[in-house]
């Protein structure tokens, strides 16, 4: 039995080999590109999948084995590396979905990423800082990089987006793939779009040679994953990370059961406001990217309908609780970003002095920091609406 065979039989997924498998002879590298996942968390063991399973199909280009960071914990006394390399299945942030037997779990993160051609960063950003010293002076700057978070890194005097950060870090090039991706929903194969954002470096070195939007589409692209490739980096980046405060906002609708008017009312300037912060202090970003790909209208509406956020908002609406109570008691280890976003982004802004123009993101920040209560938002929007 082959690998590819064996792989199926577990998980029904691949396709057939076909023409569309077969890649020209200048593409294909002279050692198959190695690649390492660093997160094991839902997006993070889903995304291992995906490219596991891909990983497998184009055996010419990528390596068989899919190197996966883990935090190691102990379920049950059993270390969480063990039961992925023994039993295939990430029991705490993806049960019930059998991993291929070429994903690695690996809990060391040197060793994880050492040698490996491409790294796909995926953790809640609250540990991208800390990822990121371990492996400072260790990665060789050949090394491409994409990373699939969706938040920013604010500090006093800044705000970046995080395949810069990767970037400024590391010094390896970086790029982004965020999309309308519910987790449970990919995991089991269930259809739906991408975008990736890579912009190919100065320093490429060649068809073949090096990773390019070839080699990534080839690496993301499922028939259930359909990938968008694009250049505009910053927008992926923005958009993945602002339309978390917007789901925060939507929850609080949802949880005070004011229905689907008033929820559209909040994704409309939810919208409105991801796309004025993109033109005040990222103004490479394309507007189109929000309005027309996966990373950017279609991410709020799914995450606004089904994601961690609005469920989290939707729990303290009802419940009456703080954010981080609603996270505990909802989401058994994995982590609602908007909390911390809705935060990071009222800092910013608030320094800037342009927190005005964002009525939306200010009562988010109010209500889940300050006790404002969430049945007045539509005043706090109604006053500020007219302001641009
Ligand atoms: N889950 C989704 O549906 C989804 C979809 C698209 C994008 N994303 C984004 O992907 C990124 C990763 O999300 P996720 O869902 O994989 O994670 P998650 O919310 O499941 O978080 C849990 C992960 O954090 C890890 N962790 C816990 N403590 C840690 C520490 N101290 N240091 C390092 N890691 C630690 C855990 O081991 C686990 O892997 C986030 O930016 C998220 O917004 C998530
Ligand atoms: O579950 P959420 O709210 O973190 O959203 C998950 C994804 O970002 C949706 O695309």
């Amino acid at each position: 039995m082959t690998a590819y065979d064996r792989l199926n039989s577990v998980n029904n997924v691949l396709a057939p080999p076909s023409s569309s498998s077969i890649v020209s002879q200048e593409d294909i590298p002279q050692k198959p590109y190695r690649t390492t996942v660093v997160g094991s968390g839902n997006w993070g063991s889903t995304i291992a999948k995906v490219v596991a399973e891909n990983c497998i199909e184009r055996p010419q280009e990528f390596d068989q084995t899919v190197r996966m960071w883990v935090y190691e914990e102990l379920i049950n006394g059993e270390k969480l590396t063990e039961i992925i390399n023994t039993r295939h299945e990430n029991v705490k942030y993806l049960p019930g979905i059998m991993l291929p037997a070429n994903v690695m779990a690996v809990p060391n993160i040197v060793d994880a990423c050492r040698g490996s051609d491409l790294i796909i960063f995926n953790i809640p950003h609250q540990f991208l800082s800390n990822i990121l010293k371990q492996l400072k002076g260790k990665i060789d700057p050949r090394t491409r990089a994409i990373s699939c978070l969706k938040g920013l890194d604010v500090n006093r005097d800044s705000c970046q987006l995080l395949p810069d950060v990767i970037f400024h870090e590391l010094g390896i090039n970086c790029g982004a793939l965020s999309g309308a991706n519910l987790a449970p929903e990919v995991a089991q194969c269930k259809w739906s779009e991408t975008t990736v954002a890579y912009r190919i470096p100065d320093d490429f070195r060649g068809r073949g040679e090096d990773i390019d939007k070839q080699v990534l589409k080839h690496l993301f692209h499922r028939p259930y994953f359909h990938v968008h490739v694009i250049d505009d980096v910053s927008g992926v980046s923005l958009a993945g990370a602002l339309k978390n405060v917007v789901a925060m906002a939507a929850g609080f609708v949802d949880g005070l059961g004011w229905g689907d008017n008033a929820k559209s009312a909040v994704m409309r300037l939810g919208l409105r406001e991801m796309i004025h912060f993109a033109n005040l202090y990222f103004p490479d970003c394309e507007e189109r990217t929000f309005t027309e790909e996966s990373a950017g209208v279609a991410d709020l509406i799914t995450t606004c309908f089904g994601g961690r956020n609005v469920r989290v908002g939707k729990y303290m609406a009802k419940n009456k609780v703080a954010a981080q109570e609603a996270e505990r008691v909802l989401l058994n280890g994995q982590s609602c970003q908007g909390i911390f976003t809705t935060k990071e982004v009222y800092e910013f802004l608030s320094k800037r002095g342009t927190i005005g123009d964002f009525p939306l993101f200010h009562v988010t920040y109010d209500i889940i920091y300050n006790g404002f209560p969430m049945e007045k938002l539509p005043e706090r929007i109604e006053r500020s609406d007219e302001r641009y």
